[in-house]
């Protein structure tokens, strides 16, 4: 059932649209004033609102423009008595979905309420479409460190500079390497994935190269590898850590030489590749048990990004939240929920893994436990401290 504030100073039109509306099956919510209307608009995400012009303490442009900073996807559908109408043309506008005249119309009210209501949905559906055709997600975060992995990623996304990312899982690693392609000048070529710790030892040297039909017994087939499929493109090796030893000479040669060999091939394939390697082990302490060779240590850092834990950018967990509440809320096909500043503030304040997609399932289970404003009681029932 949709909710709808209805502001305005005149306690007989809040009245008459509160009967008509509950009467429709809306539940309503009243204020008398801009800022009162201000106050509940903030504490509870509505699905609509109705706001008077002509208020006193703060007026509806005033609410329009305010009320569109907390939340620009909710409707607001201007009141307007005889001597205003221009103001209610001016307040469309300026972002208000439309207006209606004192004393209200009842059938145009009502067709204005559920056009508004239509438009919400497909506002939300477009968001979820255009979320899903665009090619990388957004890196949310000002805190300093991320300033200076964006200004970083600017800088060396159009050389052809090796990159090794490192950082804990689930930190962002991916992210960045997306971006380094995105805004390189390979951006048209391809960006080949391997998770280097996802592949059994044995199959990994045929995975990266490929190998001729008959090299080994389960090769059927001739196969092409992930630094072939990279040709033109970037090719991002994640958990380098857990290569193999053999993997890495080949890997090397591949770097050194700008060649590679198809497993039980005679002869050498060109592939012009951007490497960007990931970790999230202290690869230098690999070098020293001898697990990891310094000289392919050397080949892939050329340039170095350390992604920190989001223990250490509590700055960026808000507009995390923001980011996630929109995204979360818009596949499940609803209003953005909003959450309120003791809420953030606990969220803030808690010992994370680190890793992101933790806070992502924590602000999907507030969403899908609390009502419409997320609250401080939220979190204390919801997330547990660990
Ligand atoms: N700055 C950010 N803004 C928004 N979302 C982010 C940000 N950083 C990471 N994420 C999201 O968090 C999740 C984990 O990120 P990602 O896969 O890049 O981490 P990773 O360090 O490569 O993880 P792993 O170590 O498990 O490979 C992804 O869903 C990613 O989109």
């Amino acid at each position: 059932m949709a909710d709808i504030l209805i502001i305005d100073d005149e306690k007989a039109i809040r009245k008459t649209l509160t009967e008509i509306l509950s009467f429709e099956g809306y539940k309503l919510d009243e204020a008398s004033d801009g800022e009162e209307g201000l106050k509940k608009f903030k504490e509870k995400t509505y699905d609509l609102v109705l706001c008077d012009i002509k208020m006193p303490k703060l007026d509806g442009i005033e609410f329009l423009q305010k009320a569109g900073e907390i939340n620009a996807d909710i409707p607001i559908i201007m009141i307007s008595g005889h001597g205003n109408i221009e103001t209610a043309v001016e307040a469309v506008k300026k972002g208000a979905y439309d207006y209606i005249s004192k004393p209200p119309d009842l059938n145009r009210l009502l067709i204005t309420i559920r056009n508004a209501m239509e438009r919400t949905s497909l506002v939300t559906e477009t968001k979820v479409l255009k979320r899903k055709v665009s090619r990388v997600q957004e890196m949310i975060g000002g805190s300093a460190p991320m300033q200076k992995i964006k200004e970083t990623i600017d800088k060396v996304a159009p050389t052809d500079a090796r990159i090794l990312i490192t950082g804990e899982n689930g930190v962002g690693k991916e992210l960045v390497a997306r971006w380094v392609h995105e805004k390189s000048n390979r951006n048209a070529g391809p960006l080949v994935e391997v998770n280097c710790a996802a592949i059994p030892t044995e199959l990994i040297e045929s995975e990266l190269f490929g190998h001729e039909k008959g090299s080994f017994t389960s090769a059927i087939k001739q196969r092409i590898g992930k630094f072939e499929q990279a040709n033109g493109g970037t090719l991002f090796l994640d958990e380098i850590g857990d290569m193999s030893l053999s993997a890495q000479a080949k890997v090397l040669r591949a770097l050194q030489e700008g060649k590679i060999t198809r497993v039980g091939a005679d002869k050498d394939i060109n592939v012009d590749v951007r490497v960007i390697a990931a970790t999230n082990k202290d690869l230098l302490g690999e070098v020293d048990d001898k697990n990891f060779r310094l000289d392919l240590y050397h080949r892939l850092s050329v340039i170095l990004i350390h992604v920190p834990s989001l223990n250490d950018r509590r700055d960026d967990i808000p507009m995390l939240v923001d980011q996630f509440l929109e995204d979360i809320c818009a596949d499940y096909g609803i209003v953005k929920k909003s959450i309120d500043d003791d809420a953030l503030k606990l969220l803030q304040e808690y010992n994370w893994t680190g890793n992101i997609r933790e806070l992502r399932n924590v602000v999907e289970r507030l969403v899908i436990l609390s009502a419409k404003s997320i609250t401080g009681e939220d979190v204390k029932s919801y997330v547990m401290p660990r």
